[in-house]
């Protein structure tokens, strides 16, 4: 609790945020805790007592500098964070002169990602072929790896941190069925304060590590009525939201070490690795529980207005979460083969009455934790069946 109790407190003695301009003292988190109802304290104790620490401390990491842009600026908006004292640092993390939420392509060129590849080369001897990572509550998928060196993101130059509960925030290589692999355990999101460039940075430095392949994983809301909690939806392809309203996370110059400047998207997830998935669904005799779909990834971190999942549902989508489209784009750009699958954590009510429990993220992870071993079986035999393939060669 210290990071988010310390840094309100330290807001009321004397270090207020600025709105529209004017100085304000913070509320003290009491003030705060008391005026919410039992359900969002239990929430805010879930996330902030949890994570908050590493939450806020990012936070007091840009101190003095935490502007956000996109239309809560030190101007028109919030100006956190001012003057608050940081606890944990990232001492190897420069701190950006701006956070937009639009974007800060410049601060990860190729010449920085490189230098966090090369960082991380010269610390393993593994040289990974294929690139994972691990989505809400499926963490243990690294698990199973062997051989491990592991590095916690605060350790690695120019990181950001995790700081969602259930993502463990570290980079594991090791080998996955003798084949060897980096493994995140523990995305970065939009909803955390990053923008979408930096929230898929680390899949360029597995293109520049030297692996072929990204497996990305995800927990999701099951829009389409014929998926129950549980059930793994293959990504078939996706909407993307976010890049419909003009934000992705290839906006700004475009450096062509990494790709072209208009990447094409029709086939962004690999038909063939969504056959030889299928296949091993027959295998693992789980092939009731796969499908095939359409994923949208959206901002959060709320989840959805009923209205907004009907929206979704009509234009097709079949699985909503917050994440991975992002990742895929990027992937893509810079020429991964790509396979992902959504764990469908929860279900997506579409009318008012639904007696369906609301959304929440204990639950997220709770399923997630249940299928973790599912999910990390279908991993596991998809790396030795891309190992095996021509392309991997
Ligand atoms: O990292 P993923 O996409 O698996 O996590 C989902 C989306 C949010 O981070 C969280 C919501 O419960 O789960
Ligand atoms: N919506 C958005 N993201 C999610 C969900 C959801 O219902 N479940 C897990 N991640």
């Amino acid at each position: 609790m210290t990071g988010y109790k310390n840094g309100i407190a330290n807001g009321t003695n004397g270090h207020g945020g600025e709105v529209n301009g004017q100085t304000k003292n913070a509320p003290a988190y009491t003030a705060i805790e008391n005026s919410l109802t039992k359900r969002q304290q239990s929430l805010v104790k879930d996330d902030y007592h949890v994570k908050g620490d590493v939450a806020f401390d990012e936070m007091n990491l840009w101190n003095g500098k935490l502007q956000y842009t996109n239309g809560i600026n030190g101007t028109n908006g919030v100006n956190a964070a001012n003057g608050v004292n940081s606890i944990h640092h990232n001492s190897k993390e420069s701190p950006p002169s701006q956070i937009s939420n639009f974007n800060d392509v410049m601060s990860y060129s190729y010449e920085i990602i490189k230098e966090i590849a090369d960082y991380l080369l010269e610390k393993t001897s593994i040289r990974p072929k294929i690139g994972v990572i691990c989505g809400s509550g499926l963490n243990s998928l690294a698990d199973f790896l062997t051989q491990t060196d592991a590095f916690p993101y605060e350790s690695i130059p120019h990181f950001p941190i995790s700081t969602v509960e259930g993502h463990v925030g570290r980079m594991v290589f090791g080998y996955l069925e003798g084949v060897p692999v980096m493994c995140m355990q523990g995305r970065f999101h939009y909803y955390e304060g990053y923008p979408l460039s930096k929230c898929s940075m680390p899949v360029r430095v597995m293109k520049l590590v030297g692996c072929t392949h990204l497996l990305a994983t995800n927990a999701a809301g099951g829009l389409n009525t014929k998926f129950k909690v549980g059930d793994i939806m293959l990504v078939r392809d996706h909407v993307n939201m976010m890049g419909l309203a003009g934000n992705s996370p290839l906006q700004g110059p475009n450096d062509p070490r990494f790709g072209p400047r208009f990447p094409p998207m029709t086939n962004a997830y690999d038909k063939e690795l969504i056959k030889i998935a299928k296949k091993i669904s027959v295998e693992m005799g789980i092939e009731k529980n796969i499908h095939q779909g359409v994923y949208t990834c959206l901002g959060g971190p709320n989840y959805e207005t009923v209205a907004e999942l009907r929206m979704l549902r009509t234009l097709g989508v079949d699985a909503v979460g917050m994440s991975t489209v992002h990742e895929v784009i990027t992937a893509r750009h810079c020429d991964l083969t790509v396979f992902a699958f959504s764990l469908i954590t929860n279900k997506c009510p579409s009318d008012y009455d639904s007696d369906e429990d609301e959304a929440n993220h204990e639950e997220v992870v709770s399923v997630g934790k249940q299928r973790q071993n599912l999910c990390a079986e279908l991993m596991c035999k998809m790396v030795r069946a891309i190992n095996e393939s021509p392309q991997c060669k």
